[in-house]
């Protein structure tokens, strides 16, 4: 009787803890497990209690401090443009720099460190050659210093100005992340289209959001865009671009929740609207936008391809990734940039932003192959090469055409 008794005991206990092994690792090893925990938890806990907090789930904190710290750096930007002496120099690459770029640069990163002190940063300028000359980074920090947006609350909320010149240095020096495809990286282009900006034409203030590698939030400032999102792709190319009326647009995208447009403004954000790229019914309609350098992307392969497509508007010209911002709100269709030289390697921050608007928007964003732009390769694109952007609906068809072109080359 004992044994038997302490037989079916055992085979209870053995029962029961199969049982038990084998509920938690269907729950532990499902992919689901974290929502099906959540699910489980929902009904025996009250739902405040279980709710993960709004900006952990839709970034909205992140957007909100990427839109403010991106309005107030296009303020020092445009302040910098009715400067006589912008202070440009010429990069190793030969590249222009200017005051605007450095202030923009750390204006931007002192708002992230300050709201998001563990993120690494990737931006595209550095501070030493300013630690040599004493001069300009004085000019600098006499700008940088006083830039504020008129409204006092959201200058609170990007953690206020700048305590030093020397944390003004340490602030650009900051964006020197390797970048890479593990945690949230920012991407920081402080003006995209130097030459663009220094003739009056489009530039960028760029910020991008990765985490693991995925592009979360973009944010575009472009202040010299028109703010109405129906203005003609023909009236954003061209110089002469700066302070008419009604210019100056900042466009915004969150992963899975679409993109918008809103006046730049110079203090609160003004009211955004959804912006989506336009349906193209007859590809040959298509209008579409390239480089105004053609030492950036092959203009006669552009050509070519639009010819292919039976495209016979011309071109729209623009610098910067105002051309990604312009398709997005459906100002034009396309934006095809083709390798020049085939050793330059893309940059993070030339493409992250815009990239998210435009998918966010509708579109399609790929390299010349039909790749999904790669940003967890470090600072550059290594992995791309060439972006072709379309609404999705066509993107197929403007790809098939690229291909044809370069593969005849
Ligand atoms: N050889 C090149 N090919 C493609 N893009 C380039 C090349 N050289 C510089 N760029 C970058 O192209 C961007 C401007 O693009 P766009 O011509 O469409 O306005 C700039 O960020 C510029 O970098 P940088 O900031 O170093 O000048
Ligand atoms: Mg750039
Ligand atoms: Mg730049
Ligand atoms: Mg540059």
């Amino acid at each position: 009787m004992f044994t038997l008794s302490k037989n079916s005991c055992l085979s209870t206990t053995l029962l029961v803890s199969l049982f038990v092994l084998a509920i938690s690792l269907f729950f532990t090893t499902s992919p689901t497990f974290p929502h099906r925990l959540s699910l489980l938890a929902r009904q025996f806990l009250p739902i405040r209690s279980i709710s993960t907090s709004p900006t952990m789930t839709t970034y909205a904190k992140e957007l909100r401090v990427a839109e403010l710290a991106v309005q107030r750096a296009t303020l020092l930007t445009k302040y910098v443009f009715h400067e006589k002496a912008k202070g440009t120099l010429s990069k190793d690459d030969a590249s222009p720099v200017t005051i605007g770029d450095f202030g923009a640069q750390a204006l931007i990163i002192q708002a992230i460190r300050k709201n998001f002190p563990q993120d690494e940063i990737v931006g595209e300028e550095e501070a030493a050659t300013l630690r040599e000359n004493k001069e300009l980074s004085s000019k600098i920090w006499t700008l940088v210093k006083e830039a504020r947006l008129s409204d006092a609350t959201a200058e609170e909320e990007l953690g206020g100005p700048i305590p030093s010149e020397e944390d003004m240095l340490s602030a650009i020096d900051a964006g020197n992340s390797a970048g890479g495809a593990k945690g949230r990286v920012w991407a920081l282009d402080p003006i995209d289209g130097t030459k663009g900006f220094l003739r009056g034409g489009q530039y960028a203030v760029c910020l991008a959001l990765m985490v693991d590698e995925d592009v979360k939030v973009g944010v575009l400032g472009c202040p010299n865009l028109p703010v109405d999102d129906s203005a003609s792709l023909d009236a954003h190319s061209g110089e002469n671009q700066t302070d008419a009326e009604g210019k100056g647009v900042l466009f915004g995208a969150v992963q899975g929740q679409g993109a918008t447009s809103r006046p730049l403004g110079i203090g609160a954000l003004g009211k955004s609207q959804p912006i989506h790229m336009k349906e193209v019914s007859s590809i040959a309609d298509a209008t579409f936008c390239e480089s105004v350098e053609a030492a950036h992307s092959s203009h006669s392969d552009q050509s070519q391809i639009a010819q292919k497509l039976g495209i016979t508007k011309p071109s729209v010209r623009m610098d910067s990734q105002a051309k990604y911002g312009s398709i997005a709100r459906g100002a034009g269709d396309l934006y095809l940039r083709l390798p020049v030289r085939k050793d330059y390697q893309e940059k993070i921050w030339d493409h992250a932003a815009g990239d998210l608007i435009v998918r966010e928007a509708g579109g399609e964003v790929t390299d010349a192959q039909g790749k999904r732009l790669d940003f967890g390769k470090g600072r550059t694109l290594r992995n791309n090469k060439g972006v072709v952007a379309a609404p999705r609906g066509v993107h197929a068809q403007v790809l098939e055409a690229v291909k044809s072109v370069l593969g005849s080359k």
